[in-house]
């Protein structure tokens, strides 16, 4: 305990107890942590663990009918895998890739944002459309970008894949997306006018906890992650980080895989999963197609926040609020 005169007396003073007054820390925290009706009515999320080959209209369709027995099922937000009209690989990049300027692009320029379009208005749910490789004339760049769509069929969003996935670990796994890709430079965040914010993010993006951070602390209830992890890093590190975004910021996370298939380059982990603000697994699929489904209510992060209020107790006086500073968002 901190006595007068002590030199540490006022460093030491965590904000979620002040003395006289609530700091302004205590009450941001408390108008954005516990306080603050994140999710407004309870939802079904679906993430359709898509079985995905070299043909982009076979891929298109069967995503239509993957979605639609999704929402047959009472799905109001479904979610598609990362590259899910393309196989995954730097040499599918270009040969898969849409123009999606100026928006709407023709039917030429983009098949798969009007098959997506289509199917939100026909499934009437908000779609994340996983993930495709995207090209951009103007400046003759790549990106790997999810488009959303809301129940009529609008853009709501894109979220351009901010980090890309290069790695090497020796004798396992070598893969440079930046051999091909640009890497996009915002948070996405996407209001649900009767539900609340989502954050979308692309695989790789989920290693790095500050984009996570971010949108929860700007009042995301669930957090989305197209994705294809592989048969090293899968079986480490893709439940753990779904766990650990839930944990860290008392939120959902939904992670959407495609399937496996071993006569591709690249064999995708699968086990899409989705997990509550308490970090506990509600619904996880093997390597195959499928979908898995978990319903989303708000009391459970407010019951989650409650009962351990870290929302409350963060000492923005000793360390930044990442959410604060200079952050770009996609508008
Ligand atoms: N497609 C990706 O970004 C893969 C990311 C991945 O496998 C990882 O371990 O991270």
């Amino acid at each position: 305990m901190a006595e007068a005169g002590d030199p540490l007396a006022d460093t030491c003073a965590p904000t979620n107890t002040p003395s006289n007054q609530p700091s302004a820390h205590f009450l941001h925290n408390l108008t954005h942590g516990i306080m603050a009706k994140l999710l407004k009515k309870p939802l079904k999320l679906a993430c359709v663990q898509l079985s995905t080959g070299a043909d982009k209209a076979a891929n298109l369709a069967r995503a239509r009918s993957k979605v639609l027995e999704a929402t047959s099922k009472g799905a109001n937000v479904v979610v598609l895998p990362e590259c899910f009209n393309s196989p995954y690989g730097t040499k599918y990049f270009p040969k898969y890739a849409e123009t999606l300027q100026p928006s709407p692009p023709t039917e030429a320029q983009s098949p798969t944002f009007h098959a997506l379009s289509a199917l939100a208005k026909e499934s009437k749910a908000y779609l994340i459309g996983g993930s495709i490789p995207e090209y951009l004339a103007d400046t003759d760049k790549h990106y790997n970008t999810s488009l959303i769509f809301g129940p009529d069929g609008n853009l709501l969003a894109t979220h351009r894949k901010v980090h890309l996935f290069d790695i090497d670990i020796p004798g396992k796994i070598r893969f440079q997306e930046s051999e091909i890709l640009s890497p996009g430079n915002k948070v996405t965040l996407v209001d649900l006018p009767e539900y609340g914010k989502i954050a979308v993010a692309i695989c790789y993006d989920i290693r790095f906890p500050e984009l996570a951070m971010i949108a929860a602390r700007q009042g995301a209830f669930l957090l989305l992650y197209p994705g294809a992890f592989n048969l090293t890093t899968g079986e480490l590190h893709w439940k753990l980080q779904a766990r650990a975004r839930a944990m860290d910021n008392q939120v959902y996370v939904g992670l959407c895989s495609p399937a496996r298939d071993m006569t591709a380059d690249y064999n995708a982990w699968g086990h899409s999963l989705i997990v509550n603000p308490n970090a506990q697994v509600l619904g996880e699929l093997d390597e195959k197609e499928d979908i898995v489904y978990a319903d989303l209510d708000g009391d459970t992060i407010e019951q989650t926040r409650k009962g351990i209020p870290i929302y409350t107790q963060r000492r923005f006086d000793v360390y930044p609020d990442v959410s604060q500073g200079d952050v770009k968002f996609t508008e």
